[in-house]
């Protein structure tokens, strides 16, 4: 971890967003690698909630493989495709929902997940060479996941700079999955609505 993304991670609350009274829904963001996908369907499944992936509904919605969606579209059509997609989340209850890593990036976005006053948004953080690591293993295990940005760690590494504030801006609690399995992550998840529960 570098000086800088230790002092942002020192600094790193959970004020952002005023937690919701009531929840719906469930929203997992964080960059590549966080455990999203993995840890949103663990959740889901221990809370008798149904989970939705959002780069697999994109996928599943268009017929075709994120790979080909980006080939065909470029970068803005994957992200319009992704915007469409979150705003079908909003309309979901009772469900679990993993965002894409980018998700954050359009101010769109942002908005819509900023006026949703039932969705609790919960930022899986870690190092960034903890994400890439995980990110590449899971590559070499052969899974299709697909994540163009990877291929230049300069340009990923600045992408994550970036993204960590938005995520951090927009959250309601954040768990800290470096040193987790992802069990144990959906178990900590489960805690911290306890503890805000107990709270308010
Ligand atoms: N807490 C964790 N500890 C170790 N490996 C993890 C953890 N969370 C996820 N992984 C692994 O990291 C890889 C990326 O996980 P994934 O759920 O696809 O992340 P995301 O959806 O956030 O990009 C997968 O191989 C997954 O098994
Ligand atoms: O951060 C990104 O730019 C992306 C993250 C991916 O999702 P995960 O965060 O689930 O890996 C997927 O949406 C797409 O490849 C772009
Ligand atoms: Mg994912």
């Amino acid at each position: 971890m570098t000086q800088k993304e230790q002092v942002q991670r020192t600094s790193s609350t959970d004020v952002a967003f005023k937690y919701p009274r009531k929840m719906s829904r469930l929203m997992l963001t964080g960059f590549m690698g966080a455990g999203k996908s993995t840890v949103g369907a663990l959740l889901a499944g221990q809370i008798h909630w149904a989970f939705l992936d959002v780069d697999k509904h994109i996928e599943q919605s268009a017929g075709a493989t994120a790979a080909n969606l980006f080939a065909a579209l470029g970068v803005p059509g994957f992200r319009s495709l992704e915007s469409d997609a979150l705003f079908h989340a909003l309309g979901q209850s009772d469900t679990v929902v993993a965002l894409g890593g980018a998700a954050i990036d359009l101010p769109r976005n942002q908005q819509l997940l900023a006026l949703s006053p039932d969705t609790l948004i919960v930022f899986l953080d870690a190092p960034f060479d903890t994400l890439i690591e995980r990110c590449q293993q899971q590559a070499q295990r052969g899974d299709s996941t697909y994540r163009p940005l990877l291929k230049n760690l300069e340009v990923a590494h600045a992408r994550f700079m970036t993204r960590r504030s938005l995520y951090t801006a927009h959250c309601h609690l954040t768990i800290d999955v470096a040193k987790k399995n992802p069990n144990e992550v959906a178990i900590a998840i489960q805690h911290r609505l306890r503890d805000k529960k107990g709270r308010d």
